[in-house]
């Protein structure tokens, strides 16, 4: 029985792993059911902001901070119109909300969005279950009757392929395009909003972050985002200065099967590149790498990441389950970023062109800010090339 739950309390909720362990607790949310890889985010804020990051399709986001809903959700820290992880896990139940931007409590909006909770996990077990076993594939189920048939849901999380090789990106991409120009609210510390949007930027959503976007039009970016599906000739045919290639869900190399021709295009041009995430695996992909998946991955707001061109060491927020294996990187392509928990690759250049990419989250807000420089480094590159 979780600590939060009295003993005469019934479950109204259930997380079963595939290996058949079970851990209950009380529901919230959208009562239903869901199957997915389960993976623990260590932030201490934007639990809002996670839960619609478009690269958590397909995966339910245990929170070790306890303190989840207490300032509530608002219409401005949506990263997308709804969220799009498949459900959340938390230790206690979420509280009243006590914040000035509140304008709904957390249970209503995942009701409304159709979202399942559950409170009153002991999420420390879970998450040293979560890093023996690699991100496990889980039912999550909510039941506010609390009948549940167990053997089923243990063995859909047993029977559920999981991301490997799966494509999500399609699922999550814009339907057709769209123009870009609202500008960050909080600026980070040191940086100037640059002046007039002169340059003309296309950024591929796969998944794309508004936060994103809003960082590359404070670069000065004009920017157009078009469907994960856009081809080399969709891209030139607007004449930008540069391209993005965004963050989003799923399995890279699944995802590259379009993303990687597109990207191989654009590459024949002099074009400045710029890839943040599920994009820094797929350029690496165009480039002759390969990716791998990782044991649990990295989701965190307080990831040490060493940039190797300057050694100075920048906090960064990260969200990612596969990584791209810098053993693999041809020649000609640099590591210019490592992650300091484990070693693993967290960015990547062409030694003498302005392309480049990394693996984390430059934009995330909250979050550090201190990989901002990285949309100022696209912006130079666009402007260098122009004159
Ligand atoms: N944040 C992202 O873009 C995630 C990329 C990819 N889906 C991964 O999990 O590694």
């Amino acid at each position: 029985m979780p600590a939060s739950q009295s003993a005469s309390e019934k479950p109204t909720a259930l997380i079963a792993l595939a290996d058949g362990s079970l851990f209950y607790g009380k529901g919230f949310g959208r009562p239903g059911e869901t199957v997915a890889e389960l993976v623990f985010n260590t932030s201490m804020t934007g639990y809002q902001e996670i839960m619609t990051d478009p690269s958590y399709a397909g995966q339910v986001v245990t929170f070790t901070f306890p303190h989840i809903g207490n300032t509530g959700v608002n219409p401005e820290d949506d990263e997308t119109n709804d969220p799009v992880a498949a459900g959340m896990v938390v230790k206690w139940d979420p509280t009243e909300p006590s914040n000035w931007r509140a304008a709904e409590t957390l249970v209503e909006w995942l009701e409304k969005r159709g979202r399942i909770g559950i409170g009153g996990i002991d999420t420390r077990r879970l998450t040293r279950a979560i890093r023996q076993q690699g991100a496990p594939h889980v039912a999550l189920a909510y039941n506010p009757d609390g009948v549940f048939d167990i053997e089923a849901l243990v063995r859909k999380a047993r029977e559920w392929s999981g991301l490997e090789g799966l494509d999500l990106a399609k699922d999550v991409t814009c339907s057709q395009s769209y123009r870009w120009d609202e500008m960050r609210w909080a600026w980070p510390e040191g940086y100037k909003k640059a002046e007039g949007n002169d340059l003309k930027v296309v950024a591929i959503d796969y998944g794309a972050k508004r936060n994103i976007l809003r960082c590359l039009a404070s670069a000065g970016c004009d920017v157009t985002v078009l469907p994960a599906t856009a081809t080399t000739e969709d891209v030139l045919a607007l004449e930008p200065d540069g391209v993005f290639l965004s963050n989003g869900p799923g399995d890279p190399a699944a995802t590259g099967e379009y993303a990687v021709p597109m990207i191989k295009g654009i590459l024949e041009t002099e074009l400045p590149v710029f890839g943040i995430c599920l994009g820094h695996q797929m350029l690496a992909l165009a480039l002759g790498a390969k990716t791998i998946k990782m044991n649990h991955g990295h989701h965190g707001a307080n990831h040490p990441v060493k940039d190797l061109t300057t050694g100075k060491v920048e906090i960064t927020s990260m969200n990612h389950g596969f990584a791209v294996d810098s053993q693999t990187l041809p020649k000609g392509v640099s590591e210019t970023h490592v992650s300091l928990f484990d070693g693993s690759n967290c960015g990547i250049a062409i030694s003498d062109r302005p392309v480049f990419s990394v693996q984390y989250h430059p934009e995330a807000s909250p979050g550090p800010q201190d990989s901002y420089y990285l949309f100022e480094r696209f912006a130079t590159a666009m402007r260098a090339r122009k004159a």
